[in-house]
């Protein structure tokens, strides 16, 4: 169904030589962004899926791995900051399915993202139904947030960064609130990785979540992280030259890297 067009050169990233013997399952093909987003819109011109419904998988992803990384045992309150673009949409639904986990999200979401059918309007509709906050200051949230949840920017990042999120990008990089960034840490380059300097070049979240595929900047990343995105067909991850994962049981996520999940 999904002929093959011309792809970009991939990168594989592999586990610390520990794992070794989980290495030939786990090392994992990068997708760059552009094949990322042609990825996407297969899935959805081709494969029968609604955006929607992918953002939906993204984000129960998401919310598997704060789960992971930072258990409830280790404070309720989620900051989860949104950026204009889906992986803003992401963090939304994330922030949904964290209510019914048990955790107290609140939202920092400055630039509100007007895509078709006005599906980030219906997902803030969710959340306000959930009584879960829309804050307008975002220092003033960073002082109570166990956790921060960095759905600012995803695959479509373009330097540099425009107002207000210089200063987010700052306040993200110099906190000691752990965050967990969805698919890159917002502000690097999806191919080149941290800018060199300026907001973010810093910033090392001590997680990240991949979609679907690590992005080439993982090649910089140094931190816990998870991969997430369990709906791509064989077909579509052939076209792409990328890797299925290897998720454990009925898990949305699967962590790779150091802590790489043993029962795999
Ligand atoms: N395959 C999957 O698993 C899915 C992943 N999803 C998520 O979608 C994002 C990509 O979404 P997209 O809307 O294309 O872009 P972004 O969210 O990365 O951002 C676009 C948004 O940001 C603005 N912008 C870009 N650069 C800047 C800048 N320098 N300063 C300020 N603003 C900037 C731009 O104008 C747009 O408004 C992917 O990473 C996943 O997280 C989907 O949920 C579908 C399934
Ligand atoms: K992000």
């Amino acid at each position: 169904m999904f002929r093959t067009t011309t792809l970009i050169k991939h990168t594989t990233y592999h586990l610390k030589p520990y794992k070794l013997a989980r290495a030939a399952s786990m090392s994992l093909k990068a997708i760059s962004s552009k094949d990322a987003a042609a990825l996407d819109k297969d899935l959805m011109d081709v494969g029968g899926f609604s955006l929607d419904q992918l953002m939906e998988l993204a984000g129960v992803s998401v919310s598997q791995a704060v789960y992971r990384f930072h258990p409830i045992s280790k404070g309720k309150n989620v900051l989860v900051v949104c950026g204009p673009g889906n992986n803003g949409g992401d963090g939304l639904v994330a922030a949904r399915h964290l209510v019914h986990y048990g955790y107290k999200p609140s939202v920092y979401y400055p630039k509100e993202g007007k895509n078709e059918l006005y599906q980030m309007k219906r997902l803030k509709t969710q959340l306000q139904n959930l009584d879960v906050p829309f804050v307008p200051d975002f220092t003033e949230a960073l002082k109570s947030a166990d956790l921060v949840v960095d759905g600012i920017f995803g695959f479509s990042f373009q330097k540099p960064l425009r107002e207000p999120f210089p200063s987010i990008i700052s306040q993200l990089e110099e906190t000691k609130v752990p965050v967990l960034s969805i698919d890159a840490p917002s502000s690097w380059d999806i191919q080149e990785g941290p800018p060199k300097e300026g907001p973010g070049a810093k910033f090392m979240p001590g997680a990240l979540i991949s979609l679907t595929a690590p992005k080439p900047c993982v090649k910089w990343y140094q931190g816990r992280h998870f991969v997430g995105g369990r709906f791509l067909t064989k077909a579509i991850a052939e076209k792409y030259d990328i890797d299925i994962p290897d998720y454990p049981g009925v898990d949305q996520i699967i962590e790779i890297g150091v802590n790489a999940d043993e029962k795999l």
